[in-house]
């Protein structure tokens, strides 16, 4: 009788561990081969360590347009071609919304995204560009003060070796800090400020390298730090003690009812309303703001990382990148001054960007889970309820089918050519309703910091034997120095 429990228990635990691994077989689907051998049991759990690369992996295995996958204890289905992951994204009609952006007023249910997508329009941006100077100046005086003192051993020649990548992700922290949280404070000055540790611990809890250990709820102290920061924040501005053009300042008007919809005039003051009329909580707007703080400094640090390192590993690219910002920018007291107007003008920059975020996405995987039957157009098959799809933007970014040469960095790509076709398609920022709120922000601000490093300064790659490329989830440089960068002032020419 004893003998038969663990029988019975092993019997029940093999029959479970199987009926998942053998899903897509049932459903019908193309499916990758799966057993309950050891070697493929061993390679599923290495795939939940290295999600994204072995996602994009299993992409080039095939030609499906998909085909049903297994990450631990998951059935996933993966979508190979980009007409259909199109349309997966764009015609959502209730079969994939993300309920985390759902709310209800009057018993009417609304996307919160939609609504709050006026935060990052291009004319609020406008707006708010003072702030993003005063983290840029930051930065700059962080970099003056490093190569004054002259703290490397190459300082003898007047040029001195940073981790940009460190440089780079302190400058977001505090661009975030400044626009969402309203506050000027200066990360590389003040080490123990919460924003930094939030952005340290992040770092640090990529490096599990997990999709499901990524994705356990986090509720640290610094979460409640943030939010009393937040709440005091909301109090002083709806007292109309303080009115800052930021990101803080819309979400708060939203908060209250006011519009916030784009017009050419617009009223930064905020209509304070009762309690029972506010359409969301300040625990709410804590936890908007600490969603934008935690996925917008990593986006912003990785897309900065990436276009410096491209545009510094060709010297012909970084030759014209730099006349451009020459050509659209002044000279006032010895010091290069850019205004909103003049780096709307750098085209080419733009280009180097959009070119990062093909090549180096900072979204790697784009997941949705079916929240009614879903049949597949074109084909015989149905997704079922509660069962996800994966769309590996970086594959698709990386196919030639879709894009000619796709390792190369060719800013260009993107143009029209002389015959007036259009350049080369990508999604890289999402369609539909979950498309990203904040592709006008992170251009921005990543555009504007890469000018004022390349006016400010002459800048040349050190050599790095362990540089490697990770993505988890971000893609970010994995080597002992970061991305480390020779740096003399402007004035001084390097030898190329
Ligand atoms: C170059 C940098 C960035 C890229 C390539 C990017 C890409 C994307 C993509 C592909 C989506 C769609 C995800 C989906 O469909 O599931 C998305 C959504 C979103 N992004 Fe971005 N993003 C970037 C920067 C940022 C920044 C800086 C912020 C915040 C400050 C941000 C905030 C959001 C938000 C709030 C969403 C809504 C959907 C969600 O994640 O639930 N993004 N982004």
């Amino acid at each position: 009788m004893w003998l038969l429990i663990p029988i019975l228990v092993y019997s029940l635990i093999f029959l479970y561990v199987r009926h998942i691994y053998s899903y897509w077989q049932r459903k019908g689907f193309p499916h990758e081969k799966s057993s309950l051998s050891w070697s493929f049991l061993r390679a599923i759990y290495q795939r939940e360590f290295h999600y994204h690369e072995a996602i994009n992996a299993y992409y080039q295995t095939g030609k499906e347009r998909f085909v049903g996958i297994y990450c631990f204890f998951r059935p996933i289905l993966l979508i190979r071609d980009l007409s259909l992951a199109r349309t997966l994204m764009e015609n959502q009609a209730g079969h994939f919304n993300d309920i985390r952006w759902e709310y209800v007023r009057s018993y009417r249910k609304y996307n919160l995204l939609e609504k709050l997508s006026p935060l990052f329009a291009a004319s609020r941006l406008e707006a708010m560009f003072r702030n993003i100077e005063k983290a840029g100046d930051h930065l700059v005086n962080k970099l003056s003060s490093t190569v004054a003192a002259g703290i490397s051993a190459e300082s003898a020649d007047g040029c001195c070796a940073v981790d940009m990548q460190q440089l780079l992700r302190n400058y977001a922290v505090n661009v975030i800090a400044n626009l969402i949280y309203g506050l000027d404070i200066d990360v590389f000055k003040q080490t123990d400020s919460v924003f930094l540790q939030y952005s340290n611990n992040a770092f640090q809890r990529s490096g599990i390298n997990s999709y499901t250990f990524n994705r356990l709820p986090t509720k640290s102290s610094l979460t409640y730090r943030l939010r009393d920061i937040v709440q005091q924040n909301v109090e002083l501005r709806e007292d109309g003690a303080t009115i800052r053009k930021d990101i803080m300042q819309l979400l708060v008007k939203f908060r209250n009812g006011n519009d916030i919809e784009v017009r050419e005039k617009f009223d930064w003051h905020i209509e304070n309303v009762f309690e029972r009329e506010k359409i969301i909580s300040i625990k709410k707007v804590a936890r908007i703001a600490e969603y934008l703080l935690e996925n917008g400094i990593t986006a912003i640090a990785s897309t900065a990382v990436f276009t410096l390192y491209e545009i510094l590993k060709q010297p012909e690219l970084m030759q014209k990148v730099r006349d451009e910002i020459m050509a659209n920018s002044e000279t006032k007291e010895k010091q290069k001054q850019i205004n909103y107007e003049q780096l709307k003008n750098m085209k080419l920059l733009d280009l180097c960007i959009q070119e990062t975020t093909r090549k180096y996405p900072s979204v790697p995987t784009i997941e949705r889970t079916c929240r009614k039957p879903y049949a597949i157009p074109n084909s015989k098959r149905t997704l079922n309820e509660g069962k996800p799809f994966v769309i590996p933007l970086l594959a698709i970014q990386r196919d030639e089918k879709y894009f000619q040469d796709p390792m190369a960095y060719k800013p260009q790509r993107f143009l029209q050519d002389s015959n007036g076709n259009p350049g080369e398609k990508f999604t890289e920022f999402g369609l539909g309703a979950k498309t990203c709120i904040a592709q006008n922000f992170v251009k921005l601000v990543v555009k504007y910091v890469l000018v004022r490093l390349f006016s400010s300064y002459q800048m040349k790659l050190m050599p790095m034997t362990d540089l490697e490329i990770c993505y988890n989830d971000t893609p970010y440089i994995s080597s002992r120095e970061g991305l480390k960068v020779a740096l003399k002032s402007a004035k001084v020419k390097f030898e190329l």
